[in-house]
């Protein structure tokens, strides 16, 4: 049994905090909010995030951060991009010890263009780090807490803790995979959340199936392309972290990007579709982030730059996608140039 702090109470912190609970873990689950700690504890409940869900008996939470920080040897960031920065640097003035880091958030840091295990390092100072492991893959907190079968990846340079953390999460219903390609696992996950939300997009222009699949296949091809020019291997983006969760984020009601494509797509302007959503939807601020880094890298992602278009700069969705389809012709394989 490991001691383990899961910080950040949204859809997927508490998911993996249930699965840590059930699987005999002494968990602690941190939100910034009193009464949602209080309702966790009280009423077994967190019906903002899962509304039909009972969290087991054995999950506590918190709202100290400093009892969170003191809690465990092994602690899971499970907060969205942005408060990730804000999160792990008030986290780094409560310990002193070295902890077992784990992440699941899937995004990358516009300007700066750090990815997460990146971002956590130069927020935490590298004295905090045992060593930090990504988990992620095709995993809709929805899904997971029916305990339908569900399978992701547990990456790290350091296999042994990747092997450690695939053994924490392993259950019946949820299978861990282990890499050691942490780039790779990394962008794959930021990145299709950019594609789910031009395929919600034309999924709300009603353009079909075949648009759907373009954009799915084309969609990996430009993260492929980036992913493997930033050091990641080619094979994990045709793995569970990269076409896996690809295919859910882009075809799942669950799925929060897609959700706020679709609603772009039907025409709703970009401030509304945020006030509805009510979650955090990563593939807005992602897009500026793989704009900037196709530019850095020098890579080709048409997708990327017309939903870039479509979000910041006013054009309409019909016209991205119009001009997609008359762009210069070109081979279909072209090996990652
Ligand atoms: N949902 C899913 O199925 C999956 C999500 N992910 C990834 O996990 C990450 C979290 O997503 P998810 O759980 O869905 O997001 P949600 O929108 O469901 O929840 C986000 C949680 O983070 C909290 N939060 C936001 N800002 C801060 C802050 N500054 N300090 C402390 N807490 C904060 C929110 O609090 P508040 O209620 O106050 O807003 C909320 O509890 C994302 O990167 C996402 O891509 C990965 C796999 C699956
Ligand atoms: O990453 C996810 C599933 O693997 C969750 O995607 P959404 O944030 O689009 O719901």
């Amino acid at each position: 049994m490991e001691r383990i702090t899961v910080l950040g109470a949204g859809s997927w912190g508490t998911a993996l905090a249930i699965v840590l609970a059930e699987n005999g873990h002494d968990t602690l689950l941190w939100t910034h909010r009193q009464n949602q700690a209080d309702e966790i504890n009280n009423q077994h409940t967190n019906k903002k995030y899962l509304p039909d869900t009972t969290l087991p008996a054995n999950l506590v939470a918190t709202a100290n951060l400093a009892e969170a920080a003191q809690h465990a040897t092994t602690i899971v960031v499970a907060v969205p991009t942005k408060a990730i920065r804000e999160v792990c640097g008030n986290l780094a003035q409560l310990r002193q010890e070295k902890a077992l880091f784990v992440h699941v958030s899937k995004g990358i840091e516009p300007d700066t263009l750090l990815r997460i295990s990146e971002l956590m390092r130069e927020s935490l100072g590298t004295d905090l780090i045992e060593d930090i492991v990504v988990l992620s893959g095709p995993s809709h907190a929805e899904e997971v807490v029916l305990q339908h079968p569900t399978t992701v990846t547990a990456a790290c340079e350091n296999i042994a803790a990747a092997e450690k953390v695939q053994d924490m999460f392993m259950n019946g219903y949820l299978r861990v995979y282990t890499s050691e390609d942490v780039t790779g696992v990394e962008i794959g996950g930021a990145l299709k959340n950019v594609i789910a939300l031009a395929a919600g997009i034309t999924d709300g222009l009603t353009y079909g199936d075949n648009a759907k699949a373009a954009l799915i296949t084309r969609g990996l091809a430009e993260i492929t392309r980036l992913g493997v020019k930033m050091g990641g291997n080619p094979f994990t983006f045709a793995g569970l972290t990269g076409m896996g969760d690809l295919i859910v984020t882009c075809t799942s009601v669950h799925s929060r990007n897609w959700r706020a494509g679709n609603m772009l797509g039907k025409g709703l302007p970009l401030e509304e579709v945020l006030e509805q959503m009510g979650m955090v939807v990563e593939g807005i601020r992602t897009t500026k982030a793989a704009h900037q880094l196709a530019q850095k890298y020098d890579v080709a992602m048409p997708i990327t730059a017309a939903l870039y278009d479509v979000l910041f700069s006013d054009k309409t969705p019909k016209e991205a996608v119009d001009e997609l389809m008359i762009r210069m012709k070109k081979p279909e394989i072209d090996e990652f140039q």
